[in-house]
């Protein structure tokens, strides 16, 4: 819940769930976030944006305290957590899918998704049938020993773990790379929306514009550490001149 203080302490950041205030991050003293201001409301699908190297997942790791060094102002819930260790932002109620995805290799995506659940919290919005509703390749493939997934399934199993740590937010650090055009429109854009739909907010960096713009409500574009654009992703659809100029494309 939002502490009642720490909101009359932050004006302005009433509704939202995330803030990044000035937020500055780099690695020893280069830096890659040179002032980036955010706000994440509840039931928002924020696409973060970027060419190759803009610091999309520096961002994300400075969210989770995941080893940038880190200046401004990072707030959950009006509540600055900067420094905060990864599991407390955990259990704070955010949750990473991280590029790469995170997965225990060696266990069967069964036990995989049940230690997700393991995670105290109050809500229960998923179950574990929910996950396999959501995506039944992983029920089909539910003794399966993780390491043997295809990227697919290993990005559905990342979700899925997500999901079922009941976190209100969700992080995705590139969730269709090395996906099928396919399966990225038939499988990950549904679930993301399936996801919205059921009330989880999520922040998605994305290298895929289709992606981003299908399912997200909002559009950042970062570029030399700065948020170059933020709109709504039909603007941003028809600004061809921005997504040519931050984007490349
Ligand atoms: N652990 C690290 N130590 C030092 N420099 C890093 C580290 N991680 C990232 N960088 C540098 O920070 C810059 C931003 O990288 P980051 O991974 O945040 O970009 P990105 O937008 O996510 O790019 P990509 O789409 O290629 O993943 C890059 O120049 C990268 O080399």
């Amino acid at each position: 819940m939002p502490n009642a203080a720490a909101l009359a302490a932050q004006p302005g950041t009433a509704n939202a769930v995330v803030s990044l205030r000035n937020v500055h991050a780099g690695y020893g003293g280069g830096a890659v976030l040179r002032g980036v201001d955010l706000e994440l409301k509840a039931g928002d699908v924020l696409a973060v944006l970027g060419r190759n190297g803009a610091g999309k997942t520096t961002l994300l790791n400075a969210l989770f305290n995941l080893g940038p060094d880190v200046h401004g102002d990072i707030l959950v819930h009006g509540r600055r957590v900067n420094g905060w260790p990864t599991h407390r932002i955990a259990r704070a109620g955010l949750a990473l899918v991280p590029q790469g995805r995170g997965v225990f290799a060696s266990l069967a995506v069964q036990e995989n998704l049940r230690l997700a659940t393991l995670t105290p919290r109050s809500r229960r919005l998923w179950s574990l049938d929910d996950v396999y509703a959501l995506f039944p390749r992983l029920h089909e493939r539910r003794n399966a020993a993780s390491g043997m997934l295809s990227g697919g399934e290993r990005q559905m199993l990342a979700v899925g773990r997500a999901l079922l740590t009941q976190a209100e937010v969700i992080a995705l650090d590139e969730p269709s790379e090395g996906l099928a055009p396919m399966l990225v429109q038939s499988v990950l854009a549904p679930a993301l929306r399936t996801l919205a739909e059921r009330g989880t907010t999520l922040l998605l960096v994305e290298q895929n514009l289709g992606l981003a713009l299908d399912v997200a409500t909002h559009t950042v574009v970062l570029a030399q550490g700065r948020v170059a654009y933020a709109g709504a992703p039909e603007r941003l659809r028809r600004d061809h001149d921005a997504v040519h100029r931050l984007l490349g494309i």
